[in-house]
């Protein structure tokens, strides 16, 4: 088979030749469309631009050439040799492919993808979907309304002045002319809201309800979902489609244009999608888009980007990519400006518009920027930005891998998750300031490098609470939760060049235009492998790895992926015939890059599933899943954080507790010893006191029973203190035993033990007195005057005891009252009862000695009144006259004290009362001591118990 292929040639829409001569020059460029109503009406599309309505030239007005595609001449057909195309000739037997609607695109074509009855060619116009001819389509969908009608037109006579306006794109910090960047004539996206920057001519409302969308799009989406609502396709092989690759051509304005002769030679019809070339290698060259001078970026995103963007929304993988000579506007395509914005940034707003009209899913979008130069990635994101001043911070390499899931990806590289079509754009902005760009012969600001934008989209159903579309979720029969992604590539690639004077532009070149070749051939080589399968064969080697743009483009290029590619191209050049020459060869080889595309490229992208929660297919790379899943980590840790948290607070608040009631109980413990203490002591005091009081009733008891000596001396003693005439007066105001006994226990009792109590008896005349009488008065009176102080000190003692257990008693009722309320009959308590009770009766027990002791007290003060009797009775002289007066007084005044002396009225003299009773008294005497012993024993046994009953007992037995 021959390597030259003639291609077969439609017949041509029937347009008449023109009729009129050639215009010199279509200065004027606004257009008045000869559309007329009813055709308007009928395609529903007419733009409600006022720009692209002033461009509608009237076709009247342009001359018109016949087409070529008239004749049925085959002569002019382009003709794809080894020497046309950079990757080499078509394969063998092949035919160049008629464009595939965008209609198709990227709704599975209702034919059966190149099928061999018909051979799609580009030059062909019977081989659209439909079968309809080219002349139908075009009169059928007139896509670029009332002002395509009649649009064949001559290109203008071009200008060299090439780059021409280039200011308006912004590619360095320095002149920020771009969209992005904000200019002089712009709005600064970083300033300002995107939804807020001036709006396409058109309105970029993606919705297919909204005001404005092509007809091509509102038509179709009705139709997909119409189709997919029905299920007509669900197992429809092509259901995503063959042959999606949409192939426009774009031609730059050239201002300033002065060689006429190349304008003549071309011809433009973005009506027929139409590229013509009358010069040597002429042909014609039909793409799905042709956009002509006149064409903003709105419409060759409407035409060419808007329903790739929308798929990728639904879950198909998509990519965009612009490819033409340097200079020719394709960063002018993809970024645009600030009154024209491009692909890029149009593309964005109708995503978040697709999010916007959505409710029933919920997105994540993630955005990566990589570019590269000199076949080296560099990510855009992640360093600080290059800028004239220096260099940029070096990077980590970034390499290419490839696994099954994800495809061909170039890692390490940054993601940022985007939440507005603002936040999208800084982002991208900041990596177009990053990219490389230089001046070069053909362009002041050349991109240097291939840029590629990498919007990711994850999206799953919401739940039930969620605003639900049952007609969605039958039709893709997903159960919510499944997270589906897919990816949208939007490529600004570096052009081809000519070899640079210099040697960095070389170098630049070398390695755009290998990578550019790379690309052809890989493209070149697409069909032919795809022959060699359909045969059994391996296919040919296609050398995606020999370069990284190539390799990068892999998943697109062999089908994962609707592609959409732009080819830019300037019609003419400046300068020399030699440059012109060129240009013009660079430009045929574009389109024959474009129809080679269009031809070879066969999408097979289907919807990506949705991956069911993290173990789905896609599960790993679904970050809406992850996240979720991540939260919902995150919110169980914290859940159980907190409940630990209050766990630890509790036990806090028991320990605190119990150490408090620990402390309490301890507090309370150190309060019952001291109380237990001091009635330790209380009790050892008052048992001394016991004891020091039998003590003297022994000795009382010895000198009244035992010795009639004594008892005659004590008689004389007593009859000495009668003789006083009653005179009596404690010996001691104070008793120091008593003292003693509070103070040192145990110690006092050799003190006050009568006889020996010369304590507080006033020196000698104490001693007269004693001496004198020898009766035993004195020591009596001394015993009675000691009993006294002691009787006094005892009540002193016992209302301070009182006062202390008084106060015992309020702070163990306080403290029973409290652990009551926790711990009802703990042995504490009945310990503090118990403890209440027993000094409760040892106050009862205390107040039995008092009553006693006072008992006792008068019992002595009678029987020492008996004895005074006695006394005066026996003896006519008075032994008180040899007292002092103030012993009389002090004892007048011991006579009308507290203590009073019981008794009848002394009637008789002492002495006589003793001559009487002594007898008597004697008897008495015993009497009383024996009831003095017999009480303080009877007290002894009842406060005392059996331990103190054992220490007691014998002394007061012994002493009876
Ligand atoms: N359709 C157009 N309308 C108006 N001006 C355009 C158009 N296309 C390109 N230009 C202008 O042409 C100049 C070069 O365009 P651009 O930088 O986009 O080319 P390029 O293909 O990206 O070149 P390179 O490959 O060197 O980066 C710019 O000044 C741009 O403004």
């Amino acid at each position: 088979m021959s390597t030259t292929t003639t291609l077969p040639r439609p017949p041509r829409p029937s347009l008449a030749p023109p009729t009129s001569p050639l215009p010199s020059l279509p200065v004027a460029k606004s257009r008045v469309s000869s559309v007329s109503p009813s055709l308007r009406t009928s395609s529903g599309s007419l733009l409600p631009s006022p720009t692209v309505a002033s461009r509608a030239v009237s076709s009247s007005g342009l001359p018109q050439r016949p087409v070529k595609g008239h004749t049925n001449s085959t002569s002019n057909v382009p003709t794809l040799t080894a020497s046309d195309s950079p990757a080499g000739p078509l394969p063998p037997g092949k035919s160049l492919r008629k464009a595939v609607s965008i209609g198709a695109f990227p709704q599975p074509p209702k034919y059966g993808g190149r099928s061999p009855s018909h051979p799609p060619s580009p030059l062909s116009a019977s081989s659209t979907p439909n079968g309809e001819t080219l002349d139908q389509r075009l009169s059928a969908t007139p896509k670029a309304g009332p002002s395509r009608q009649g649009s064949v037109k001559r290109i203008a006579p071009r200008v060299s002045n090439i780059g021409g306006g280039r200011g308006l794109l912004a590619k360095s910090p320095l002149t920020p002319p771009s969209l992005l960047n904000g200019s002089g004539e712009s709005v600064s996206v970083v300033n300002t809201n995107h939804l807020s920057l001036p709006s396409p001519p058109q309105s970029r409302n993606s919705s297919a309800q909204g005001s404005y969308a092509t007809s091509a799009t509102t038509f179709e989406d009705i139709g997909d979902e119409r189709a997919e609502a029905s299920g007509a396709d669900k197992n429809n092989p092509q259901k995503d489609g063959k042959g999606n690759v949409l192939v426009s051509v774009r031609v730059r304005p050239d201002f300033g244009a002065k060689d006429r002769q190349q304008e003549l030679e071309w011809e433009v019809s973005g009506k027929r999608s139409l590229i013509a070339y009358k010069g040597k290698e002429g042909g014609d060259y039909i793409y799905d888009n042709v956009f002509d001078t006149q064409d903003n970026n709105a419409r060759v995103y409407d035409a060419a980007a808007k329903r790739l963007v929308r798929r990728v929304m639904e879950g198909y993988h998509g990519t965009v990519f612009a490819y033409g000579m340097t200079g020719t506007g394709k960063t002018f395509s993809m970024q645009g400006t600030a009154t024209n914005p491009g692909v890029i940034p149009l593309a964005i707003t109708d995503i978040f518009s697709y999010i916007r009209e959505t409710p029933h899913r919920e997105f994540l979008l993630r955005v990566s920027y990589l570019e590269i130069y000199n076949e080296r990635i560099h990510d855009l994101l992640a360093g600080p930005i290059a800028n004239a001043t220096g260099p940029a911070a070096p990077q980590e390499e970034i390499k290419l891998r490839e696994d099954s899931k994800r495809g061909v990806y170039a890692t390490p590289l940054k993601e940022e998750i985007v939440q507005s079509p603002t936040q999208l754009l800084r982002v991208i902005a900041r990596g177009d300031n990053a990219r490389k760009v230089a001046g070069t012969q053909f362009n002041a600001r050349s991109s240097r490098s291939h840029a590629v934008v990498q919007i990711v989209v994850e999206s799953r159903e919401r739940g039930a609470s969620g605003v639900a579309n049952l007609k969605d979720s039958k039709r893709s029969a997903i159960s919510p939760g499944g997270v589906r992604v897919s990816t949208l590539s939007l490529i600004d690639l570096a052009g081809s060049e000519k070899a640079a004077d210099n040697a960095e532009r070389r170098t630049e070149g070398s390695h755009i235009n290998k990578s550019l070749l790379t690309l052809g051939t890989v493209i070149a080589r697409l069909s032919s492998e795809d022959k060699e399968k359909d045969k059994g064969g391996k296919g040919k080697h296609l050398p995606y790895r020999d370069s990284k743009l190539t390799r990068l483009l892999q998943p697109a290029l062999s089908g994962n992926s609707l592609v959409s590619i732009l080819c830019t191209i300037q019609i003419g050049a400046s300068g020399s015939s030699a440059a012109s020459n060129s240009h013009t060869g660079e430009t045929i080889n574009t389109l024959k890059f474009a129809s080679r595309a269009k031809n070879n490229i066969v999408s097979h992208a289907k919807k990506a599933d949705d991956s069911i929660g993290a173990g789905g297919d896609a599960g790993s790379r679904a970050l809406l899943d992850r996240y979720r899943i991540e939260i919902q980590e995150l919110r169980k840790q914290l859940e159980e954080q907190n409940k630990a948290k209050e766990t630890r607070e509790e036990e806090k608040e028991k320990e605190k507790d119990e150490e408090e009631e620990r402390a309490r109980e301890l507090e309370g413990k150190h309060r019952h010893e001291e109380q237990m203490l001091e009635m330790q002591l209380a009790r050892t005091a008052l048992k001394e006191r016991i004891e020091h009081l039998n003590r003297l009733i022994l000795s009382s008891k010895s000198l009244g029973v035992n010795n009639g000596r004594s008892f005659s001396s004590m008689s004389l003693q007593r009859g000495s203190v009668m003789s006083n005439g009653g005179d009596f007066r404690p010996l001691s105001a104070r008793s120091s035993a008593s003292h003693h006994t509070l103070e040192v226990p145990g110690h006092h009792g050799s003190q006050v033990i009568f006889p020996s109590v010369p304590l507080g008896i006033e020196g000698s005349e104490e001693d007269d007195s004693v001496g004198e009488n020898g009766d035993g008065m004195a020591s009596q009176a001394a015993q009675i005057q000691s009993l006294q102080s002691d009787l006094a000190d005892k009540n002193r003692y016992i209302s301070t005891l009182e006062k202390r257990l008084l106060q015992a008693r309020r702070s163990s009722h306080s403290r029973v009252s409290m652990s009551l309320h926790k711990m009802t009959g703990s042995s504490e308590d009945g310990g503090a009862v118990a403890a209440l009770a027993e000094k409760d009766a040892e106050i009862l027990s205390l107040r039995a000695q008092l009553e006693d002791k006072e008992k006792m007290i008068s019992a002595l003060t009678s029987s020492k009144k008996k004895n005074e009797n006695a006394h005066e009775v026996g003896s006519d002289g008075s032994p008180n006259s040899r007292r002092t007066s103030r012993q009389r007084s002090e004892a007048g005044s011991v006579a009308g004290s507290s203590v009073k002396l019981k008794g009848s009225p002394v009637t008789t003299t002492p002495r006589e009362r003793i001559g009487h009773h002594s007898v008597k008294s004697d008897r008495e005497m015993t009497d009383v001591t024996r009831m003095l012993d017999e009480m303080i024993s009877e007290r002894v046994d009842a406060t005392g118990g059996g331990r103190r009953r054992s220490s007691l007992r014998p002394v007061t037995e012994g002493q009876r």
